[in-house]
């Protein structure tokens, strides 16, 4: 496949797109499928590269695994894991980091696991000390092998007390594909709270477990002996939906997002609308658009759940040279994660980074060297480049950037865009965006 697109910007975007099922969300309810004793139905499923490899660890693993692509229905069926028994996989975790999560399943079905190195967006060190330290607790042995590593439950998986340094995503879902089926009781603090770990909750209470979240970032879990299938319609892609509404905003273009939802988006939509950008709600989805005038600069931090999603801050970066004055952007999830500003610059936008804590709040990668702050300023216009998608979402802002610059673009390894935006070249021509492959 042609792996690089020829953009020719300075046309806004306008029109109308659907997003589906939330790329972290449908991996790790395809994993919880893995605990259940019958088959699971998934609906709302994108057809993105992620649930591919997923789909793919699952089948080794001898879940079989049927897709509807159209119809967005995955049917998971675990009931040959035994029998498959893979005890040590020559596979690797191709771009994604969901293999660390089968840990738990597995060791509570066949007593080991073998976890191959993850993949993912590098855009920080992302260590797995927290998952280690979580599966440790419960009471396995993990071991480093050449490639990944290999645990054992000798004597089962027990329930036990953890406080998380930091509220991570993954580790919480770690604990609770793990303790789900442990034996007594276990309580989490410092929780993260990102609504596709409560719609993870909701898919493993309809399997029948026993979980509550208390408002202060603690849940707790009842082991159960027994968990059963689910069906259930994944939430959708807060992500994808705020990445097009970028896209938007910078190419002072109009598009309804079908399928985008308000509960989820709030610190998004607070920060749209900061910025000057305007939406309207309705039962279906969000229009997001430019009224016109000026765009204003702003200070942003992100942080977790319910604050600014990092995952946001890229694609809005460059909404951000379209404002005008300085804006501040602080990057306080991962710490580093603005290596796609490169890029930009390159670009003629006006963007400067720092190993210090702008805008507000220290945070724990202050005096540690990292880049984590920015400072936009804008208006700049954009020219256009050749440019290397470097990652998931710093490729789409690329992307957004190509479309709102003048003259044509090369973007290159737009093969890592697919990862997380489902049939984004059909629905960037849905959009009129002027675009080619060579
Ligand atoms: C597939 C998926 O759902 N990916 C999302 C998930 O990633 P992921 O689950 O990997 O992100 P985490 O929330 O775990 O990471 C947050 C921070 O904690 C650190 N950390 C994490 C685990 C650990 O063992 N040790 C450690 O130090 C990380 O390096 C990072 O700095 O949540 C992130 C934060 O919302 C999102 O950006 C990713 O899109
Ligand atoms: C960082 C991301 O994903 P992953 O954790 O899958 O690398 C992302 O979706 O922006």
């Amino acid at each position: 496949m042609n792996d690089v697109l020829y953009v020719n910007g300075g046309t806004p975007l306008h029109g109308e797109i659907t997003v589906r099922g939330a790329k972290n969300f449908v991996s790790k309810a395809m994993v919880a499928a893995l605990l259940g004793e019958g088959p699971s139905v998934l609906r709302n499923v994108p057809q993105i590269r992620d649930v591919g490899v997923v789909t793919g660890l699952l089948e080794l693993h001898g879940v079989s695994v049927t897709h509807d692509e159209a119809a967005g229905v995955l049917t998971l069926d675990p009931s040959n894991v035994e029998s498959a028994h893979v005890a040590d996989i020559d596979a690797h975790a191709g771009s994604s980091r969901i293999p660390i999560l089968f840990c738990g399943p597995l060791l509570h079905r066949l007593g080991e696991a073998f976890i191959p190195d993850l993949g993912g967006c590098r855009i920080g060190d992302r260590p797995i000390n927290y998952h280690l330290d979580i599966l440790r607790q419960f009471g396995a042995v993990v071991e480093k092998r050449a490639q990944g590593i290999e645990l054992r439950a000798p004597n089962g998986l027990h329930g036990t007390k953890i406080e998380l340094p930091y509220p991570s995503v993954g580790a919480t879902e770690q604990l609770l594909l793990t303790a789900v089926r442990a034996d007594g009781l276990t309580e989490l603090s410092n929780a993260a709270i990102e609504p596709e770990i409560m719609d993870l909750i909701n898919v493993l209470q309809k399997m029948g477990a026993i979980i509550s979240v208390d408002t202060d970032r603690v849940i707790r879990i009842e082991g159960v002996g027994r968990l059963g299938g689910y069906q259930h319609t994944a939430l959708s892609d807060r992500i994808e939906a705020a990445s097009w509404a970028s896209a938007a905003l910078a190419t002072r273009g109009d598009v309804y997002v079908r399928g985008a939802t308000q509960p989820e988006m709030t610190a998004f939509l607070n920060t749209f609308r900061k910025v000057g950008g305007e939406f309207e709600i309705d039962d279906d989805g969000i229009r997001f658009f430019h009224p016109g005038g000026d765009l204003r600069s702003i200070v942003l931090e992100t942080d977790v759940h319910p604050g600014f999603m990092t995952d946001w801050q890229q694609p809005l970066v460059v909404a951000l040279t379209q404002a005008t004055g300085l804006s501040i952007v602080h990057e306080t999830v991962y710490e580093n994660r603005f290596g796609f500003t490169d890029a930009l610059r390159g670009m003629g936008a006006t963007i400067q980074v720092y190993r210090e804590c702008l805008g507000g709040h220290p945070c724990r990668f202050g005096q540690r060297n990292f880049y984590h702050s920015a400072v936009i300023s804008g208006p700049t216009p954009l020219a256009a480049a050749d440019i290397e998608v470097p990652d998931l979402r710093g490729g789409f802002s690329h992307l957004i950037a190509a479309l709102a610059a003048k003259g044509t673009s090369a973007v290159r390894g737009i093969q890592l865009i697919d990862r997380g935006y489902e049939h984004f070249q059909d629905k960037l021509g849905a959009l009129g965006a002027e675009f080619s492959h060579g």
